[in-house]
């Protein structure tokens, strides 16, 4: 077989093999990506390591690289490199990403002497900036480099950035030969291609650029979506629940709802006693609490009305009108009777909203519609947003605000009136495993276009949940007065 038919292969097998996806892909810097590379998979498919250790040996051999030993990028990399190195006879040297503070306290681990030249294997390269960190490392040591193999250059100017360091990028394949073989192969369409393309040419890292290698392109410095003060808002809004929750948020300086997902009513309203005066709204799902009682809504009445918050029972209605009206008013949890606010989703069509507003209206309540959802993979987007926020119009005196993630993003169907509430909220960003994304307090409020911040874990499974309520105030605060 020819090179160019082995690497061909190899573009083929990496997306039968779902490393190289194509769709929306939010990445780490926010930035929502028509492709995703992951190439950690590649180690449960020892035909394509054995085919990637085999082309990457051979693009160095073509181009000359020299080196005495080689050490790999942690982690995706290392498979690569020992596969390179077994196959070769080339020595291996391991770069440790944390290093002990026992023992030898060593950064790189294996034999090599001062002056040696060493390859550095990568398996994709976006900004450059992973590459760095394990460069910087073995020139501390006195090793030499001058040569880096990776699999995948995203083309996204990471060549460059190590160019300026005195380091040669041999890449097996750059993207645009990949979108080349996989639209040969009708393995993706002219249009895809195009929106990749083009997707790339705008995410440009500069040469200074830090970014994560895992597809995240380091961001354009993101556009604040400028807002009008809540006080201003609690003008322009019919409902009475979203009046009073514009203007207790510019009183009491504060846009944080706290989701109090604990395990029992007991401890809820422990939590909502000693984080009550950081908040603006206190989420509950009364149906998580097997201690909840008729007292529950006026216990928590009682220190809503004392440390000046509201309550919002985030049950997500999602039945047909007439099953709603019992729902909300009556059953084991009556809650219309002591929260403030509460949500649904637009599934039945609109009337869960009637029925919800039968109930809610008289007794000054407040709705928020699921526009978006935070968690990955969800269905409320496009046209289901779009209806959200049209069904919402149609009841200004009830629909307060949203569930939303990027109401920024709505244009023109973007309301001053209505709140804009966002959950998957953590200052650290990530995720939790179950499909939980979160964003920081920052981005949400200032880029993403939301009004109030919800916090769950964040909070209550902080070793001080009182300091930790303090702190996400002060970020969710601090985003708002910058975004005006
Ligand atoms: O799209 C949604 C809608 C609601 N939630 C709720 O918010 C909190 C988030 O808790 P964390 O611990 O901060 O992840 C939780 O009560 C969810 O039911 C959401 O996360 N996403």
């Amino acid at each position: 077989m020819s090179t160019e038919d082995k690497i061909d292969a190899l573009i083929v097998r990496l997306h039968e093999i779902e490393a190289v996806k194509f769709g929306e892909f939010t990445l780490k810097s926010g930035l929502v990506s028509p492709i995703y590379v992951d190439l950690r998979v590649i180690v449960s498919y020892p035909d394509v390591l054995a085919s990637v250790a085999g082309c990457m040996w051979e693009v160095l051999k073509r181009n000359g690289a020299e080196f005495d030993n080689m050490c790999g990028v942690p982690y995706t990399a290392l498979p690569i490199a020992t596969c390179m190195s077994l196959n070769n006879d080339c020595p291996m040297l391991m770069r440790r990403k944390e290093v002990k503070d026992y023992g030898t306290k060593k950064a790189i681990e294996g034999a090599f002497t001062s002056g040696q030249t060493c390859l550095i294997v990568e398996d994709l390269v976006t900004s450059g900036a992973s590459v760095m960190e394990t460069v910087e490392p073995l020139n501390d040591v006195g090793l030499v480099t001058k040569d880096v193999v990776v699999l995948i250059d995203r083309e996204q100017g990471g060549e460059a950035r190590l160019r300026s360091h005195d380091l040669r990028l041999h890449a097996v394949l750059p993207l645009s030969r990949v979108l080349k073989t996989l639209e040969a192969k009708n393995l993706m369409s002219a249009e895809l291609v195009a929106t990749v393309k083009a997707f790339i040419a705008a995410n440009q890292t500069g040469p200074n650029a830090s970014g994560n290698e895992m597809g995240a392109a380091a961001a354009p410095t993101p556009a604040v979506f400028k807002r009008d003060s809540y006080e201003h808002r609690a003008t322009l809004t019919e409902n009475k629940c979203a009046k009073d929750l514009w203007n207790l948020m510019a009183r009491k300086k504060t846009n944080l709802c706290v989701a109090a997902d604990v395990g029992t009513a007991k401890e809820l309203i422990v939590l909502a006693d000693k984080i009550g005066p950081e908040i603006c709204i206190l989420k509950t799902h009364c149906d998580l609490y097997p201690d909840f009682d008729d007292a529950f809504g006026a216990t928590l009445l009682e220190l809503a009305a004392k440390h000046d918050f509201m309550i919002f029972e985030d049950r997500k209605f999602a039945d047909i009108g007439n099953t709603v009206v019992g729902q909300y008013s009556s059953g084991v949890h009556k809650i219309a009777d002591w929260s403030h606010i509460t949500n649904a989703h637009i599934v039945p069509g609109a009337g869960i909203i009637d029925g919800l507003k039968q109930v809610g209206l008289p007794k000054g309540r407040g709705l928020l519609l699921l526009a978006e959802m935070s968690s990955a993979g969800t269905m409320a987007k496009g046209q289901y947003t779009e209806d959200a926020i049209a069904m919402a119009a149609k009841h200004p005196d009830f629909v307060m605000g949203f569930i939303s993630t990027r109401p920024s993003a709505w244009k023109g169907a973007w309301s001053r009136g209505l709140v804009q509430m966002t959950p998957g909220v953590q200052l650290g960003g990530g995720g939790d495993g179950l499909g939980q994304q979160y964003n920081t307090p920052d981005r949400v409020i200032k880029e993403c276009g939301s009004d109030v911040i919800i916090v769950g874990r964040g909070i209550y499974k902080a070793a001080d949940p009182v300091a930790s309520a303090a702190e996400y105030r002060k970020a969710g605060w601090d985003a708002y007065v910058s975004a005006l």
